[in-house]
């Protein structure tokens, strides 16, 4: 017999600190104890925007003005499986309060991670981690040091919070020199830094986690740092992002999206494919392949996390 379905809508309602508003499940319901973000299912026949607004209003009596798609999480539990889609709420009237005798709590986003929150919800807690822009840097040669740093740098300063380093045709110890003061650079702009490929060497250097090559990830049968670190991984199609989940990775990219120089030869995704194969796996995942900063918001609208590039298109 085939499980139920349900299709859930829950809100990221934020007080005017950026906390964001948590409740927590009553006994005799599914997952009980647990935190989550208010919401409910989606009624037949309801519009996503409406059966969000009902929840919220029933649940903590907020009325929601304004919202947008944060992600959508395909989940199996063992007695249902839900589509959790969720929306950053970023307008409301009314102070929230607990309309259904459950508990309420304001949490930092940097504190969800030791919340005890439904499995589903874990893909949730990345994206709201996660920034919209990720640079990678360019292949530069090994005696191109400095301009891998000035290109941090520079990033860093246009607001950049994610950056891969990503040298491949390095030897190891050039790499650990580079990584070293690129690591010290993006902690002093509360920036995360993740090494291509390498994760003995993220580990030795103590850097922020991992960028897998599909094909690196292919050969783990889980993610090779523990929880805390980010472990990404570089996806073109569905089975890689079906082992990407399955290994426990945090996030993914995706592409090529559109036409790049750097891989001419391989096929293009286009925005609508970008989106059915977002939807259908529960990571944030950012559109690569020929982007630029301008192209934020398609990639939001298709259900992504935001864009990655090279320095250059996205600072
Ligand atoms: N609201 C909400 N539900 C979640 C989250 N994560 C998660 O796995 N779920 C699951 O999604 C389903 C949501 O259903 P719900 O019980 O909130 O539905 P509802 O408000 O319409 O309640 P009701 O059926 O008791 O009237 C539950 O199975 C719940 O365990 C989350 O963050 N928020
Ligand atoms: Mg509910």
């Amino acid at each position: 017999m085939s499980s139920p379905f349900v299709h859930v809508l829950a809100g990221v309602v934020r007080s005017p600190h950026g906390r964001i508003l948590v409740a927590q499940r009553r006994q005799g319901t599914h997952l009980a104890g647990l935190w989550e973000f208010p919401g409910g299912k989606l009624e037949p026949g309801e519009q996503r925007l409406d059966a969000l607004v009902r929840e919220l209003r029933e649940e903590v009596g907020i009325v929601v003005q304004a919202a947008h798609p944060l992600i959508s999480v395909p989940h199996r539990y063992p007695e249902k499986r839900i589509v959790l889609d969720v929306w950053e709420v970023t307008g409301y009237a009314g102070q929230p309060q607990a309309c259904e005798g459950q508990s309420l709590a304001w949490i930092a986003p940097s504190a969800l991670p030791e919340l005890p929150m439904p499995e589903a919800d874990r893909p949730v807690i990345a994206a709201l981690r996660l920034p919209e822009r990720y640079l990678i840097t360019p292949p530069l040669a090994m005696d191109q040091g400095d301009a891998v740093l000035a290109g941090i740098r520079n990033a860093l300063e246009s607001g950049i919070r994610l950056v891969q380093l990503r040298l491949p045709a390095w030897t190891r110890d050039r790499l650990a020199s580079i990584a070293r003061t690129a690591r010290d650079y993006c902690r002093a702009a509360g920036a995360r830094l993740l090494l291509h490929a390498d994760w003995q060497l993220a580990t030795v250097l103590g850097l922020d986690g991992v960028h897998l090559p599909a094909r690196v990830a292919a050969t783990l049968e889980r993610r090779p740092m523990p929880a805390g670190k980010w472990v990404a991984v570089s996806c073109h199609r569905a089975d890689e992002l079906a082992h990407a989940e399955r290994i426990g990775a945090d996030f993914a990219t995706l592409s090529p999206v559109r036409e790049t120089t750097s891989h001419p030869a391989a096929a293009v995704l286009g925005w609508q494919r970008f989106s059915a194969l977002a939807s259908e796996f529960a990571l944030p995942i950012y559109a690569l392949g020929g982007l630029d900063a301008g192209d934020i918001e398609a990639a939001r609208a298709a259900g992504g996390q935001g864009v990655a590039a090279i320095r250059g298109p996205l600072a």
